[in-house]
C-alpha cells in the first residue's frame, strides 16, 4: 500500500470545520446536488445526524465531537469539570440522536473524558479532541483498507451494502476502502452494490462515490444478491459496521444479515471492516443492541412519489445483527480477526 495514491482516490469529504461552523455534505440530496448544510449550533447538529444529512456510524460521531465544541461556545466556564457539567445536556442531546451506532457514543465519551480533565484551557482541548476523532479515523481506514484487500485474491469480484465510504467517514471509507484499495491493486475486478432500501445508500451514494473514483461499479436490487452469489460473479461480501459486540456480533444496515446468510450458503467469503471505535466490549452480544426503527413513511414512496397503497401499516427496523459464526474476518485498524468469536474479541480487545 505504500504506492496507494490516496490524493487520486479519497477525494470527498463529507464533514468541515470552519473554525466557526460545521458544514456537513447533505446526503439527502445526493447524488444530484453537492450542497454543504451549515451548522452553528449543537442543536443544529442533532437534528442533522436524526435527520440522515450527515450518516455513517463514524461520520456522526466525528459531527457530534463538533457539536460539542459548538455547545461550548454558549458556555462560561473557569475549568473542564465546570464546563463539563454546564455541557451535559448539549452532550446528551447529540448522543440521544440515533441509537445503534457505538461510534456517536463513544465520541462523546472522548469530548466528556477531556473535558473532565482539561483546566481553564478546556476550550482548546476540546478543539483538539474533536480535530483528533476525524484525524485519526481517516488514519484508521487507510490502515483497513491495505489490510482488507490484501485478503483478496486478484481478480475478485465483490458485492457491498449501504455506504460506506468517505461519506460515511472522515474519509476513505471502512469496507469502500478495502474496496478501493483493492480495485487499486488489481485485486477486484468488479463491484457490485446493492440499493439498499429504504434510504437507497447503495444507489444514491455508494454508487456516485465510487464514480467519482473512476470505479464502473454495478448497482443490484437487493433481492438480487443470492442471485449473483449462485452465479459465482462474487467472492466476498463486504460491508461495514456500526457496532460490534464483546462476542463478534454485528450491527449493520438493515439487509446485511440476509447477505451473510446468503454468501455462508453459497461459499461467499464476508467481511467487515470498521474502526476500534466501533467496537463495543460492553455489550456482549448482538441480543443487547438497540436497533434504530424509523419512520415507517420512508417505506410509503421514493423520491416523494407514493408506491404503497394508502392506508398500510409498516415495519422499518433499519440496522439488523449478524451472528459472528456468519462472519469471516473482521478487520479493524488494529487487525484482522478471522472467524471472530468472544475469545479472539477479547484477545484484541479486551
Ligand atoms: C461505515 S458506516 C457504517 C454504517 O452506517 C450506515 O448506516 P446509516 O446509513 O443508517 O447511517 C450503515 O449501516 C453502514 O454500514
Amino acid at each position: 500500500m505504500t504506492e496507494f495514491d490516496f490524493d487520486r482516490y479519497d477525494r470527498i469529504r463529507p464533514i468541515r470545520w470552519t473554525g466557526d461552523a460545521l458544514e456537513l455534505l447533505d446526503q439527502r440530496k445526493l447524488p444530484f446536488e453537492v450542497e454543504y448544510v451549515c451548522c452553528e449550533s449543537s442543536d443544529a447538529v442533532a437534528e442533522a445526524i436524526a435527520a440522515l444529512t450527515v450518516r455513517g456510524a463514524p461520520a456522526i460521531g466525528i459531527a457530534a465531537a463538533w457539536g460539542v465544541v459548538l455547545a461550548a461556545r454558549e458556555v462560561e466556564a473557569s475549568d473542564g469539570a465546570d464546563a463539563a457539567r454546564k455541557l451535559e445536556p448539549a452532550i446528551a442531546h447529540l448522543n440521544a440522536a440515533r441509537p445503534t451506532a457505538v461510534n456517536l457514543a463513544w465520541a462523546l465519551a472522548r469530548m466528556r473524558r477531556v473535558l473532565g480533565e482539561a483546566g481553564s484551557d478546556w476550550r482548546e482541548v476540546i478543539d483538539r479532541e474533536a480535530r483528533a476523532i476525524a484525524e485519526e479515523d481517516l488514519a484508521a481506514n487507510r490502515r483497513m483498507g491495505a489490510m482488507g484487500a490484501a485478503m483478496i485474491e486478484p481478480g475478485s469480484g465483490v458485492l457491498t451494502h449501504c455506504n460506506t465510504g468517505s461519506l460515511a467517514t472522515a474519509g476513505f471509507g471502512t469496507a469502500l476502502g478495502v474496496i478501493r484499495a483493492g480495485v487499486a491493486q488489481g485485486r477486484i475486478d468488479n463491484v457490485f452494490a446493492g440499493e439498499t432500501r429504504p434510504w437507497l445508500q447503495g444507489a444514491r451514494l455508494t454508487v456516485w462515490e465510487l464514480q467519482q473514483d473512476g470505479i464502473a461499479p454495478t448497482l443490484i436490487a437487493d433481492a438480487a444478491a443470492s442471485h449473483l452469489m449462485k452465479s459465482g460473479k462474487v467472492q466476498w461480501v463486504i460491508v461495514g459496521a456500526d457496532r460490534i459486540c464483546a462476542n463478534g456480533d454485528t450491527a449493520n444496515k438493515i439487509g446485511t444479515y440476509q447477505l451473510a446468510i446468503a454468501a455462508r450458503h453459497h461459499g461467499v467469503k464476508f467481511m467487515v471492516a470498521a474502526p476500534s471505535s466501533t467496537v463495543d466490549m460492553a455489550t456482549p452480544s448482538g441480543d443487547q443492541i438497540h436497533i434504530e426503527e424509523r419512520d415507517p413513511g420512508e417505506l410509503f414512496g421514493l423520491g416523494g412519489v407514493r408506491t404503497a397503497a394508502e392506508q398500510v401499516g409498516a415495519w422499518n427496523p433499519v440496522f439488523d445483527v449478524t451472528p459472528h459464526t456468519l462472519i469471516d474476518a473482521i478487520v479493524t485498524e488494529r487487525g484482522v480477526i478471522e472467524n471472530p468469536d468472544e475469545s479472539a474479541m477479547q484477545a484484541a480487545f479486551g
